[in-house]
Order: C-alpha cells, then sequence, then structure tokens
C-alpha cells in the first residue's frame, strides 16, 4: 500500500505548483491509474513516489516513509517513461534489459543470472527479436515493450509507468491490459494514462487528477457509476458501455 499525505510539489522555485497537498492512499497489489488532463500532475504524482522530485508532505510504503528507504526503492521499484529513454544512442535492447537488473544484480559484473533473466523477460514480453537492435531505432510501439521489459526484469514490487499504453495498437493495448492484470498478484502497479477505455479496462482503482488537486480515488465501478466526475474535469462527455460482459468508459458526444 502506497500512501500520500498532504503532498505538495513545485517546479521553478515555487512558480509551478504541479501537485497541490494531493492525500489519497493507493492498494497493494492490484492496478491504480491516475488520469486527468494535460498538466494536471500526472508525472508529477508518478516521480514523487519514485522519490524522484522533491516533494512536501509525505509518502508511505506500507506505513514506512519513503525518504527513509530511497535505497531499498532502487531494489523494488520501477519507474518507466518514454521520454527518458530517448537518448540512448547505440544502446541494445538486451544491453538496455542488463543494465535495467543493476539493482538487483548480485554482482557488480553481469552474471549469467542477469543475462538469462533479461532473455526470459523478453520472451515473455514478445521482443525476443528485438534484443539486438538498437533502442533508439525501434518503432514507438516496439519501445514501449521494451520499456516494459526494462521494469519487469528486476521483478520490482512496486511498477510506476507513465503512459504505458500510448503509442500501442489496438491489439496491442488490449494484450498489456491483460498481462499487467496478470501480474498484480505479484506487485503493487500504478499508471498514467489518456485513455479511459484503456484505464476502465485496466484498474481497479482510479485517481483523478486536476490542476495538480485530487478530485477522486476509488474503485473503478464508483466511476463507472459516477461517469460526471469525469466529464467535470475534462469538460466532455463520458459514458460507461457493456463490451462482452464487461464495463469500460469511453468518451463520445451523447447527442448529435
Ligand atoms: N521539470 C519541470 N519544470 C517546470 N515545470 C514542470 C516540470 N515538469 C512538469 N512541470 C509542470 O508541472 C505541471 C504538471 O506536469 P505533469 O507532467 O506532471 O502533468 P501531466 O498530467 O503528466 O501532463 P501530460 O498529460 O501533459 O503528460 C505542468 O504545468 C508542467 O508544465
Amino acid at each position: 500500500m502506497i500512501k500520500l499525505r498532504e503532498v505538495s510539489v513545485t517546479y521553478r522555485g515555487n512558480l509551478v505548483e504541479a501537485l497541490k497537498n494531493v492525500t489519497t492512499v493507493i492498494p497493494g497489489n492490484m492496478v491504480s491509474c491516475i488520469m486527468g488532463p494535460n498538466a494536471s500532475g500526472k508525472t508529477t504524482m508518478l516521480k514523487a513516489i519514485a522519490q524522484l522530485v522533491d516533494y512536501k508532505g509525505r509518502i508511505e510504503f506500507d506505513g514506512k516513509d519513503a525518504k527513509e528507504m530511497v535505497k531499498t526503492l532502487r531494489r523494488i521499484l520501477s519507474y518507466v517513461s518514454t521520454i527518458d529513454v530517448r537518448g540512448l544512442l547505440g544502446v541494445t535492447v538486451l544491453d538496455l534489459l542488463i543494465y535495467s537488473r543493476y539493482p538487483v544484480s548480485e554482482k557488480f559484473l553481469t552474471t549469467m543470472k542477469d543475462i538469462e533473466e533479461s532473455v526470459k523477460t523478453a520472451e515473455t514480453l514478445n521482443i525476443k527479436h528485438l534484443l539486438h537492435r538498437k533502442v533508439n531505432e525501434l518503432s514507438s510501439g516496439e519501445l514501449q515493450r521494451v520499456l516494459l521489459a526494462s521494469a519487469l526484469v528486476r521483478r520490482p514490487e512496486i511498477l510506476l509507468l507513465d503512459e504505458p499504453e500510448s503509442h500501442l495498437d489496438m491489439r496491442s493495448k488490449i494484450w498489456l491490459s491483460g498481462f499487467l492484470k496478470s501480474i498484480s498478484n505479484d506487485a503493487t502497479i500504478v499508471l498514467s494514462t489518456h485513455d479511459p477505455y484503456f484505464a476502465s479496462l485496466t484498474c481497479d482503482y482510479l485517481i483523478l487528477l486536476s490542476q495538480g488537486r485530487l478530485v477522486f480515488s476509488g474503485p473503478r465501478e464508483h466511476l463507472l457509476q459516477n461517469p460526471e466526475v469525469l466529464e467535470e474535469v475534462y469538460n466532455t462527455p463520458f459514458t460507461a458501455v457493456k463490451i462482452g460482459g464487461y464495463e469500460v468508459l469511453i468518451s463520445v458526444p451523447l447527442e448529435s
């Protein structure tokens, strides 16, 4: 369980207030989604949880202050954002996966276990054929899978994903949704997304931000029954529809 208590983040001195007094609880061993319009603070919230930005307030992992467990978090937490790796010129996918194991690797040098785990993870995510390709030459969708692999290769207990479904085609999105659900028994997963369909298909728990403030946090069913919460934040109509017996949220004009 991750607890945020009155967490605030500012940038550029105090000029930009990206997160304002956010208090919420993110359940363990589930998939949680952070939603909200552009610039509402989703990435900042993930980065605060990952201890990648300074914040006021308190973040706890299972009751322990995150600021006192930074070393442990390097081992048990993976944070993934597409933007961060675009500059990795010449690095192969296999290099990236092995490098990503560094915090959990047994020795300073690469071990056979690191290589085996990297190949195994690549197999699981159907990217074995990409292992010797250069990261900066991949398509955006290929890169998205590779990044997920780089996060999973160290078997994290906490997995933070910034817009993991972006750039994925529909079939891959559905695959990703099922995959994340299938591993959520063993990991606490928090992702940010712009896609209400993907969020309602994938997440057990939803968090909604608007202009840095928490507007809603609770089980997905609650938001499905009250889509007007989303409508107010996005200023656009949302509705819950049943597809194949599964209820999801979509955003479409209700009347023409
Ligand atoms: N490094 C930074 N320096 C200054 N301002 C920043 C920085 N990072 C984010 N911000 C600002 O903080 C606010 C929240 O940004 P953030 O990236 O967290 O939003 P977001 O909800 O993830 O946005 P998007 O959906 O557009 O990706 C925005 O106003 C943004 O301009």
